[in-house]
């Protein structure tokens, strides 16, 4: 109905709004932008709906639809680029099997992808790299702290994250401002994000602010085996400060050796 009358009005007022100038016509094109703007939201908030929340009516802030927008298309593009199989070059190949490779898209830099098999469940994984991210700092020292600065609905949140002093050796502390998005299916779940700029969270005195994504982690159980998981990691990485590429470039995979070992060690604590 509402589509209608704005049609209809729009046809009423053409031969006017052609004769029209200066102020008036900013004021006509303005009014037209919140329209296009309201139905859009609306658009997202039909979508939420049949997707998060079937039956409950939950009300969804602009706020939070514009993070997990965000978020969604973090992680929408972090797949496209794993998906995309040419062109990976070989890094380092471990001997527990941990595979990491690299390869440079055009307009993003440099990405890495870590491939490994850990023994947990996809729940398990799920649980420790989403739900409760902010513990990552106890059994990962690469981490100082992780902070959950917004909940956005169950699948969205917005975090801080405060590199260790010792983490990628030569690169510094750096710290984070991203927004992360999740979708756990039965026997999947796929971790995206990507950084975000607030302005009531400016960068903080004597950090540098990284940039991390698009990134994703993807999480599948191995067919025969639900206690073990298929596990991918795509580093997107823009670091920030003055040091020289090459440098960046041998300290990403390292950290991403470094988070798997850790990771497993505290599987191993179970
Ligand atoms: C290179 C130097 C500066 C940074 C090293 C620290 C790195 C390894 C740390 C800092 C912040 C960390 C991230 C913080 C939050 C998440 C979200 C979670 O769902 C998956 C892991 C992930 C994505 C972490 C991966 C490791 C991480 C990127």
């Amino acid at each position: 109905m509402m589509p209608a009358v704005v049609k209809l009005c729009c046809g009423i007022s053409y031969p006017h709004l052609r004769s029209m100038s200066g102020l008036h016509r900013t004021a006509v094109a303005v009014i037209g932008q919140e329209i296009t703007h309201m139905k859009h939201w609306a658009q997202i908030k039909h979508h939420m709906g049949k997707h998060a929340e079937p039956k409950t009516e939950v009300a969804v802030s602009e706020d939070q639809l514009f993070y997990i927008q965000h978020g969604k298309e973090a992680l929408r593009k972090a797949v496209s680029m794993l998906e995309d199989r040419d062109g990976w070059k070989v890094e380092i190949k471990e001997n527990n099997g941990d595979v990491i490779c690299s390869k440079v898209i055009p307009g993003t830099g440099k990405v890495f992808r870590l491939e490994a098999v850990l023994e947990a469940s996809v729940d398990d994984l799920y649980d420790l790299l989403f739900v409760r991210v902010e513990e990552m700092h106890q059994w990962n020292p690469s981490v100082q702290h992780i902070k959950v600065l917004k909940q956005a609905g169950p699948e969205t949140i917005v975090t801080h994250e405060v590199s260790a002093e010792t983490a990628g050796n030569f690169i510094g502390q750096r710290d984070f401002l991203s927004v992360r998005h999740s979708c756990k299916q039965k026997s999947s779940a796929y971790l995206g994000g990507a950084a975000i700029r607030l302005e009531s969270f400016p960068p903080q005195a004597g950090f540098v602010r990284a940039e991390d994504g698009p990134t994703c982690i993807i999480i599948k159980a191995l067919d025969e085996d639900t206690t073990k998981s298929s596990f991918t990691w795509l580093l997107n990485m823009d670091i920030k400060g003055w040091l020289p590429k090459s440098i960046i470039y041998q300290g990403l995979p390292r950290t991403q050796l470094d988070f798997t070992r850790h990771l497993r060690k505290r599987l191993s604590l179970r």
